[in-house]
């Protein structure tokens, strides 16, 4: 109730007012109580911000998959860095061009073809290593490992480049640059294809070679695919690849782990209070839509010019559809995951708004889209490509076309895309063209092995980069391997700041000799660690039954056949204990069971030099404990390998279908 006196105010000393105001007593505690709970929401928000902000913990967590601190890199004196860098400078002068899908150049190809096979004459002559020509341009290699590979990966690039542009823009010669110092003191190899994607090509080949030579034959098989037409779609290169490839794993028995193509780098200064290089992995891949956009209007002369012009309509509607972008999808896909894992890497400030996402999701939204780069990662963008219209200058052409190609976000949907676009050129005919939808995301959790391999090599070569997930924004062949493994990264280890990203499928193309040596061994270094995942073939599915374990246990104790668990080098089991073992067992099961050893739970092997040709713990590691771990009812082992028995042995009367295994027959 107000009061019409000051005079008879009951003005409380703790009074939020100044005392003269006409409030009750009531009222005003009421008004207290309510700016005081909000000044402590506030407060408590600030803290938790703060709070939040000083405790970020690194999202990724590295695993061990070797010799993390100590990586044994190739050779890499002066002189081996010039000769590997003047090889890319001579691949870089093949004008390999994809001008369009009916356009190749392909004498340039297979000109292409001769020089690699030429500057690697050993990995094309290796007895482990298996070229196939796809469709005549496009390059296959099967690199077989030391053990029968369950999980083979691929390693992907391409050969073809786009065309230079305005030749006259490029500060040198876009396919005869060879390599030049550069203001900032550094050498470059110029030229188109150097991060794009020949760079990829020669690092894998350099790093193969060497291998070779070296005698350093991969325990884990793995294939490489070369397209020829990337630049086009690879609708001729990567998808004969893929079909090929899909058939050699079907017939080696294997199923594709991961693959590595190119995409996204190592960038720098992208984010402004970032301060450390990210070394940003795709894990999922844009869409890609292309619209046609026809306007139509009078054929006039153009002395007496018509209110609108067909140009003039699809002027209009290519302008609203630069207004109005397609909405942001920020907080919906894989950019999220590339702000959380850069978060701990900000300074404080930004630290307190990358850690709280959930209250400023909409700031750093706005943020992004300041920047057209980092806009990409947020929404489907959209990119007028194509404008064209009128023969004469004084002849109002009846129609105009333009194109627009979109990237289409994983969260972002097509008929979405084309009814915006349809609202934004209302008075234009929008007609899609051609389209395919986006990648789907590959896991990128810590205990993802071949993401591991991926992070783990290129942190090998950027130690002070620090790993994170994203959207690659452009395409890549890998849209024709989606039906090999969901485990698909984008990724080549090139150095980039904001200003040099622009030198994609731009003007003065270029990589820094330092920076190519980094990505040959990179390529070494996946190779080295690849190693580390190796699922094994079985070698015999043996069902043994209790009393041929007994048998076995008894002339094994006569025969001086030496156990494997005294043998360093083997990575076999103990063969006693694991019978042993299956004797005891033998109660909780039917009346036999199979032994097929590398299902033994795998452990990291800290100390790689130790290593066991499988990748497995040596046998000898392998304690009295972890076999009272193992699934009893569980198939154990592979590694039971007939032909290391004592040759007097006769236990095992094999059934046919005993003697099949992984498609094969023991002989
Ligand atoms: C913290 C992160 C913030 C921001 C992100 C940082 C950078 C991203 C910004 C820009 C990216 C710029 C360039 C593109 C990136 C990489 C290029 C590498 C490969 C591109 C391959 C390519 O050019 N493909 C072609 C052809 C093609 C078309 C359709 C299907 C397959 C291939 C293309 O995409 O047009």
């Amino acid at each position: 109730m107000m009061r019409k006196h000051s005079s008879h105010i009951e003005a409380g000393s703790s009074s939020c007012c100044s005392g003269t105001c006409y409030c009750s007593k009531k009222v005003k505690v009421t008004i207290c109580v309510v700016i005081w709970t909000v000044i402590a929401v506030i407060v408590a928000l600030i803290l938790a911000v703060i709070i939040k902000a000083a405790t970020l913990q690194e999202l990724f967590e590295r695993m061990e998959l070797g010799a993390r601190d100590d990586p044994v890199f190739m050779s890499a004196t002066e002189q081996e860095i010039l000769e590997r860098s003047q090889r890319l400078v001579d691949a870089i002068s093949y004008r390999t061009i994809s001008f369009s899908g009916t356009n190749l150049s392909l004498e340039a190809m297979t000109d292409f073809g001769t020089f690699l096979e030429r500057v690697f004459p050993n990995l094309h002559d290796s007895d482990f290593v298996t070229f196939t020509p796809i469709n005549t341009y496009s390059r296959l290699y099967r690199i077989e490992g030391t053990e029968k590979t369950l999980n083979p990966y691929l390693l992907c690039a391409h050969m073809d480049v786009v065309p230079e542009g305005d030749f006259d823009l490029w500060t040198h010669d876009p396919f005869d640059a060879g390599i030049v110092t550069e203001s900032d003191g550094q050498d470059y190899i110029f030229g188109r294809g150097a991060i794009d994607d020949k760079h990829a090509v020669l690092g894998i080949m350099e790093a193969l070679e060497y291998k070779v030579v070296n005698k350093e034959q991969p325990k884990r098989t793995f294939y490489i695919g070369f397209g020829h037409d990337e630049e086009v779609s690879g609708y001729l290169g990567a998808a004969e690849i893929s079909i090929t490839l899909e058939k050699m794993l079907k017939d080696n028995g294997e199923e594709l782990d991961f693959l590595l193509d190119e995409g996204m780098f190592v960038v720098a200064d992208i984010i402004p209070g970032i301060n450390v290089p990210l070394i940003y992995i795709g894990v999922a891949e844009k869409g890609w839509a292309v619209v046609d956009l026809d306007a139509e209007g009078d054929q006039v002369h153009s002395s007496t010019p018509p209110l609108e012009s067909s140009i003039g309509i699809l002027a209009h509607g290519v302008a609203n559809m630069e207004d109005n972008k397609q909405p942001s999808m920020f907080g919906k896909g894989p950019e999220i995951d590339t702000l959380r894992y850069a978060a701990p890497h900000a300074t404080f400030l930004l630290k307190m708004i990358l850690g709280n996402l959930w209250l400023f999701s909409g700031l750093v939204s706005s943020a992004l889209e300041l920047s057209s780069q980092t806009d990409s990662i947020q929404r489907t963008t959209t990119a007028v490509t194509i404008f064209n219209a009128g023969v004469k200058e004084n002849v109002v052409p009846s129609q105009a076309h333009a194109v627009v190609n979109h990237r289409i976000h994983p969260s972002d949907n097509l008929e979405d895309v084309l009814e915006l676009d349809r609202e934004n050129a209302d008075r234009v005919k929008v007609t899609l063209r051609d389209s395919f939808p986006p990648s789907e995301v590959s896991s990128y959790s810590n205990d993802v092995i071949p993401f591991q391999i991926v992070v783990n090599s290129a942190l090998e070569v950027f130690p002070d980069a620090k790993p994170v997930p994203g959207l690659m924004v452009a395409n890549t062949d890998t849209f024709h391997y989606k039906n090999l493994t969901d485990k698909i990264y984008r990724f080549t280890p090139v150095y980039n700041l904001p200003e040099d990203i622009a030198r994609f499928h731009g003007i003065d193309e270029r990589i820094s000799v330092d920076i190519y040596s980094k990505v040959v061994q990179f390529y070494y270094r996946l190779m080295v660690n690849a190693d580390f995942d190796v699922k094994i073939a079985p070698t015999a599915q043996v069902e043994v039954k209790p009393e041929e374990v007994e048998e076995f246990l008894e002339i094994l104790e006569e025969s001086d056949y030496e156990s494997p668990i005294n043998n360093t080098d083997s990575n076999l089991l103990p063969l006693t204990k694991v019978m042993e073992e299956s004797d005891e067992n033998s109660a909780n099961e039917t009346d036999s069971h199979l032994m097929i050893l590398q299902d033994i739970p795998e452990e990291p092997n800290e100390n790689p030099s130790n290593e066991t040709d499988s990748g497995l713990p040596p046998s000898q590691d392998i304690l009295e404990e972890d076999f009272d771990a193992m699934p009893v009812n569980e198939t154990y082992s592979d590694m039971l390998p007939l032909e290391s028995a004592p040759k007097d042995l006769d236990l095992y009367d094999l059934t046919p279908e005993e003697e099949t295994f992984s498609n094969r027959t023991i002989d």
